[in-house]
């Protein structure tokens, strides 16, 4: 029997954000691996006109969960979805579930965020800091809370080259920052933003990192680790692969590149691609629980859930699998045309803030990810593997493609060989139109240049000399 699995079968679980990516394939492992588990507590708001309970429902009628619904047949009674909003400081938790939660709560795992790279500093703040804070508190009182796992990013501290399994602290405290967002207004903390961030990328990242330093700071006695991991990217196995539901990271790329719209990107080919799985993230989450509320280790462990040290892949070679020109210095986007301009720019957009990334690489320590690989059992290294080594970055790729074709896109895949076609046909056009540019170009300087007239004799002239030596010389042979 897998220790991992018999862990989480007695317990109540806590989840935030688990209507997002990585909460969704977290509750499904749960529940497939331990459906006897007593209850899943997840925070939820009401969205786009759909009640919490709606939510759930839709969650549970995806694709994602038809594996769930045969070992776990009553799954839609695990599920206890309770009104919350993380952008209020009370978190919006009622008295009564409030009162729920500090009495049977046993695992917390807090996935919520915004992720948005451009959000207000006062949202990320609110989110991915005070509602961090005011998470901690909650714990600190639950008389039943045996771990509490933070997931954070491996980029929270991407101002540094090689990057140990260590909190790393900010310049200004995040309680100072977040007791200035009380008083100042929006444009005077847009003005300062920039100098507060300092040599981190945007918004999304300082704050995170932020949150770590307020998970140290505020843990307490409570049994505390923290993953961070780097891209996270469709399922690789379980419970099928290629899952996604999101255009977050590479996705929303990979996409703009199948459709035709990217045709070239600047990057350093050989900076470190750093994806992770989806699956494999949640692998070791839950290992990580388990390990946290076990062992309860004197301190807070980080656990870097990163692929470039252990099995990299370079963002050359995720173009070349797109078919997609990943060049140094150029920033081309092939096909345009007034029609398309606004989506460009938004594309522009994007790109601008993805660029950062894909243009440098990291080396992130994995002491704390391997030690824990010995101490699982045999049966949960294979039911929770997250040793990303045996991993197939081109088999990967290739079914993440498919994945977003058929999960995100909902598309027919009786298409694929029209796709292809279509594809194909974007490619032509885009090299003809390079050759026709070329020509004019060519045309327009030997008419006005000396020297690109000689060049240009010198050519042909070498042309010629080569296919008469070539032609001479396969007579001979005959
Ligand atoms: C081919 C191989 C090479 C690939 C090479 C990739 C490198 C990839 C490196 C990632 C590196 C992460 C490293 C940190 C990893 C974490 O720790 S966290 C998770 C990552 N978080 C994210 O990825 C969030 C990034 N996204 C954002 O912050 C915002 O969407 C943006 C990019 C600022 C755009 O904001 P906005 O202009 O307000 O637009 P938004 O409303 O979000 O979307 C507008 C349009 O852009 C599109 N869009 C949004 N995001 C994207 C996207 N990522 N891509 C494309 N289109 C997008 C939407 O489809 C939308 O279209 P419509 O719905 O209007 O048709
Ligand atoms: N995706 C990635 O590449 C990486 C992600 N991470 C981290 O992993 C975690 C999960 O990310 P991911 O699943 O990709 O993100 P998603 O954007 O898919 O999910 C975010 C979740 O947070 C919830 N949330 C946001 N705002 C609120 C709010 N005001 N009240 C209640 N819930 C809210 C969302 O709920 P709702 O559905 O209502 O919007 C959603 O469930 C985050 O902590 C992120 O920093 C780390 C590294 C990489």
């Amino acid at each position: 029997m897998s220790m991992i699995s018999a862990f989480y079968g007695s317990k109540s679980i806590l989840i935030t954000g688990a209507t997002g990516f990585l909460g969704k394939v977290l509750m499904e492992k749960l529940f497939r691996t331990s459906p006897d588990l007593k209850v899943i507590y997840i925070l939820v708001r009401p969205k786009a006109g759909q009640t919490p309970q709606q939510r759930v429902l839709q969650i549970l009628n995806s694709k994602l969960f038809e594996k769930v619904k045969e070992v776990c047949p009553n799954v839609h009674k695990k599920i206890r979805a309770i009104y919350a909003d993380l952008d209020q400081n009370d978190l919006a938790i009622s008295k009564e579930d409030m009162q729920e939660l500090l009495s049977y709560t046993n695992i917390i795992f807090h996935c919520a965020a915004t992720v948005r790279f451009d959000d207000h500093l006062r949202h990320a703040m609110q989110l991915n800091v005070s509602a961090t804070q005011q998470l901690l508190l909650m714990a600190n009182q639950m008389t039943k809370l045996e771990a509490f796992v933070h997931i954070s990013t491996a980029y929270a501290n991407c101002n540094l080259k090689y990057i140990d399994e260590v909190i790393y602290s900010c310049p200004v405290e995040p309680k100072k920052i977040m007791d200035s967002m009380e008083w100042l207004d929006d444009s005077i903390i847009e003005d300062i933003t920039p100098k507060l961030i300092g040599d981190r990328p945007n918004t999304y990242i300082y704050t995170k990192a932020l949150a770590e330093m307020v998970v140290q700071k505020e843990s307490g006695n409570l049994n505390m680790a923290i993953i961070r991991p780097s891209i996270v990217g469709a399922t690789w196995q379980e419970p099928f692969p290629g899952w996604i539901d999101n255009i977050n990271g590479p996705t929303g790329l990979i996409i703009a590149a199948g459709k035709g719209f990217l045709r070239a990107l600047r990057a350093t080919p050989m900076a470190v691609a750093d994806l992770v799985p989806v699956d494999i993230v949640v692998n070791l989450t839950l290992a990580v629980g388990w390990y946290t509320a076990v062992q309860r280790p004197k301190s807070t462990l980080i656990y870097h859930c990163t692929s470039g040290n252990i099995n990299p892949c370079n963002w050359g070679k995720m173009g070349h699998k797109h078919l997609m020109c990943i060049v140094p210095t150029s920033y081309l986007v092939g096909v345009t045309g007034p029609w398309m301009t606004k989506l460009m720019n938004r594309l522009l957009r994007t790109l601008s803030m993805l660029e950062y990334f894909i243009n440098r690489s990291w080396d992130w320590s994995t002491y704390n990810t391997e030690m824990l690989m010995f101490e699982l059992s045999p049966e949960d290294q294979k039911l929770f593997n997250f040793d990303v080594r045996h991993l197939n970055w081109m088999e990967y790729i290739e079914n993440y493609v498919l994945g977003i074709k058929m999960y995100l896109l909902k598309e027919d895949m009786a298409k694929i060989p029209e796709a292809k076609q279509h594809f194909k046909k974007l490619r032509n056009i885009h090299y003809l139109f390079n050759t026709a540019l070329f020509l004019i170009v060519w045309r327009l300087l030997i008419a006005r240049s000396q020297i690109a007239r000689n060049v240009w004799f010198f050519i042909v002239s070498f042309c010629y000399k080569f296919l008469s030596y070539f032609r001479a010389s396969s007579t001979l042979n005959a």
